[in-house]
């Protein structure tokens, strides 16, 4: 809790203001995400979580400035996403949002190493050595970091993606099922990795998930049903997400 310290001031890395998206028109039309207003705060790990098309990548769209919004606001940081053109929206992403998707997004003639640096070779900052070198041990890819990404396992590849995110330390990291593609040992320590980024460097992590287990790695569950925001967890054990989830008819 920041208030164990009184020099912390609890900011927020991310909101959203009456936040509507809709995605078609007349019979076709479908509110995803509903009237929202959430607060993600800096130097947490926010779960979001919800029943099926209860508009959790809707919400990580918009947030992360993937999606437009059909009305209200959201920003990262002091910036409002919904006055930047598409020129500044693009420079927001790449210097202030990292991003690990379930598609991992790597570029098959980069090497690990490669992929890992291009983000910040695309902001035309130069990688912290110290840093980089920090991460990609902690994520167990030193001894692959001169491999393609067919040479590397679907977990390998998921750490590859995670370290991209943390090399640019943003201001907030999206994760969509950041442990989707991962057996239950490499998840654990994947989400671990991600947790002591949180704790120790003070990184913002947002993911959405669907297992009771990576949410309580989480500080703070959001939960969304049918597009609204449906209550929230603090450090939830499984059983308290369960029970919520199903709650929520999930
Ligand atoms: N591009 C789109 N076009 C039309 N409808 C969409 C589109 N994207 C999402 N939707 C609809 O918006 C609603 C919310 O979808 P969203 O993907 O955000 O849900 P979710 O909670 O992430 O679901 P899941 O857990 O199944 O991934 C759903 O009814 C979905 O069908």
């Amino acid at each position: 809790m920041p208030t164990s310290n009184p020099t912390t001031v609890t900011r927020a890395a991310v909101r959203a203001r009456d936040l509507t998206k809709t995605y078609g028109s007349g019979d076709t039309r479908v509110v995803a995400l509903d009237h929202v207003d959430v607060e993600l705060a800096e130097g947490e790990l926010t779960a979001i979580m919800g029943p099926s098309g209860s508009g959790k990548s809707t919400l990580m769209h918009c947030a992360a400035g993937l999606d437009d919004v059909t009305s209200g606001q959201v920003w990262v940081g002091d910036t409002d996403l919904t006055t930047l053109d598409d020129t500044r929206l693009t420079l927001l992403r790449r210097e202030q949002v990292g991003f690990v998707f379930q598609a991992f997004n790597l570029l098959p003639t980069l090497t690990a190493e490669a992929n890992i640096t291009l983000p910040l070779r695309l902001a035309g900052r130069t990688p912290d050595r110290e840093w980089f070198e920090h991460v990609v041990r902690v994520l167990g890819l030193t001894d692959r970091l001169g491999h393609k990404p067919t040479e590397l396992s679907g977990g390998q590849q998921q750490r590859v993606a995670v370290a991209r995110a943390l090399v640019m330390r943003p201001r907030v990291i999206f994760a969509d099922e950041p442990t989707g593609a991962l057996d239950s040992v490499t998840g654990h320590e994947l989400l671990d990795f991600l947790r002591r980024c949180v704790r120790e460097l003070g990184q913002t992590v947002v993911m959405v998930t669907h297992d009771p287990g990576a949410a309580t790695y989480a500080d703070r569950v959001l939960l969304l049903a049918d597009g609204r925001m449906a209550g929230e967890l603090r450090h939830p054990t499984a059983d308290d997400v369960l029970a919520a989830l199903r709650g929520l008819g999930a």
